[in-house]
């Protein structure tokens, strides 16, 4: 069986270790060896500490794709273009396809879907979502005959790094993500990591699997971590809570319909979510029969994620021994992505306001006029001004929206010092 292997960065580096050093086991497993045919990389005067000979390299990515010797082509490039047409080109070659690249799969997934169908082959992504930790097979396998309600997680291991390093040493943004990216966490381009568009793209793809409908990035609503603030997670900590970036995908409790969503939010310390540190992830899926099911582990790094494109390439790869194809994508069920406006969130603000009779009155005036009710207030004086905190019971994100619009507009509110949804239960 050859291996075209696209991509021999922090990720394909481990890819060819463990294809080299596991090779009499994965032999045994497939039924054949997997031999690795080429390995395309954008320059080949860089040094790379990985066991093959300088031979197997090659800058011509299409070429090596378009080889007829080739059965599977591994992509650890990253990004649309070119990616997506040597991806195109393999699949209508007749070659399958492992890819960790979730950009592509959460942009244009579907053309690489159908092109997969039409040309009989398999197309896997295990390591695209949450790294190392099984994660889609489950979800398209094992949970084929449930109903799933809410997939809620850590699916970002940069921005999970960076707020544990900020909360628990106070360590700076920056400093953070510099560790963060020496590591081998973040992206190329670590925008995709901070503004939240790794983690709305692997929530796409989740939403796809666990909803069996279309899903693609420009569905999810995306806040990044940027306008996280040091006093917002001290104000996290005060109220027994930490912040987290979490993915959230659900169906409606009100209309057929699903809401996928990436944000900030604070946890409670209490639940499982708050003690997953640095660049781990948990995913907790929500099943009507299984119940609460929770999936743990690294969510980025080198070998992590070579984990499980190693596992996927062995399932393609048995598949083709056996002459069949895996199970594919499955979007039947068609349900429209609702509007961030009418999700049912929870809002944490932290208001600075002047210390003055009716105060307190006219901000609860606002969420009262929102339909918004309050569950928590709590005030401390400041010579003439107030921070006022307050967290808010479950309503429409729209009404919680609309009220932090109109807090922003009264003359007694000096600042709206933070917002943050909470989730996970009451802090
Ligand atoms: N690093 C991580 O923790 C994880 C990464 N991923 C995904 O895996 C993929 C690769 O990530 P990394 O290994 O971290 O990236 P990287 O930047 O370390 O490696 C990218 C590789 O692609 C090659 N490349 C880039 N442009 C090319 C071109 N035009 N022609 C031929 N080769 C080209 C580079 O030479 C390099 O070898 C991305 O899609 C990323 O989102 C997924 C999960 C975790
Ligand atoms: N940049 C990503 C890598 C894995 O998907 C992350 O930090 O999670
Ligand atoms: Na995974």
């Amino acid at each position: 069986m050859k291996i075209a292997l696209l991509g021999c960065g922090v990720v394909g580096s481990e890819v060819v270790r463990l294809l080299v050093e596991q090779a009499a086991d994965l032999t045994a497993r497939v039924g054949e060896p997997l031999e690795l045919a080429g390995i395309a990389v954008r320059r080949l005067d860089r040094d790379r500490d990985v066991p093959v000979g300088p031979e197997l390299f090659t800058t011509d990515a299409a070429a090596l794709v378009g080889r007829d010797d080739v059965d599977i082509v591994v992509e650890v490039v990253g990004g649309i273009e070119p990616v997506r047409s040597w991806l195109l080109a393999a699949l209508d070659g007749g070659k399958s396809v492992v890819s960790a690249n979730k950009a592509l799969l959460a942009s244009d997934g579907s053309t690489l879907h159908d092109a997969a169908t039409a040309a009989d082959v398999d197309l896997y992504y295990e390591a695209a979502v949450a790294g190392a930790i099984p994660l889609l097979r489950p979800l398209r396998e094992s949970l084929a005959g449930d109903r799933v309600r809410r997939v809620l997680g850590i699916v970002n291991g940069t921005t999970n790094f960076i707020l544990t390093r900020m909360d628990e040493t106070g360590a700076s943004f920056t400093d953070a993500l510099e560790e963060a990216t020496a590591l081998g966490y973040a992206e190329a381009d670590p925008t995709a990591d901070i503004d939240g568009y790794d983690a709305a793209a692997k929530a796409a793809i989740l939403a796809q699997l666990a909803f069996h409908t279309r899903v693609t990035l420009a569905d999810v609503h995306r806040e990044g971590i940027a306008a996280v603030t040091a006093a917002d997670i001290a104000s996290a900590k005060a109220m027994g809570c930490t912040v987290k970036a979490l993915a959230i995908a659900e169906r409606s409790s009100e209309r057929p319909g699903v809401s996928v969503r990436v944000h900030p939010a604070m946890v409670p310390r209490s639940h499982p979510l708050a003690s997953v540190r640095e660049a781990f992830n948990a995913v907790f899926v929500e099943a009507e029969a299984a119940g609460q099911l929770m999936f743990y582990g690294r969510g980025a790094g080198g070998s992590p994620t070579a984990s499980a494109v190693l596992g996927d390439l062995v399932a393609v790869a048995r598949n083709r021994v056996a002459g069949r194809r895996g199970p594919g994508e499955s979007a039947y069920a068609d349900l429209p992505v609702l509007p961030m406006g009418e999700t049912i969130t929870s809002y944490h603000v932290n208001l600075d306001v002047t210390d003055k009779t009716g105060v307190l009155a006219t901000v609860a005036g606002a969420f009262a006029n929102h339909g918004v009710s309050i569950r928590s207030v709590r005030q401390d004086g400041r010579g003439d001004d107030a921070s006022l905190v307050l967290v808010t019971h479950a309503a429409a994100d729209a009404a919680l929206a609309a009220t932090v619009e109109d807090l922003r507009g009264l003359d007694i509110v000096r600042a709206v010092a933070g917002v943050l949804r909470v989730e996970g239960g009451e802090p």
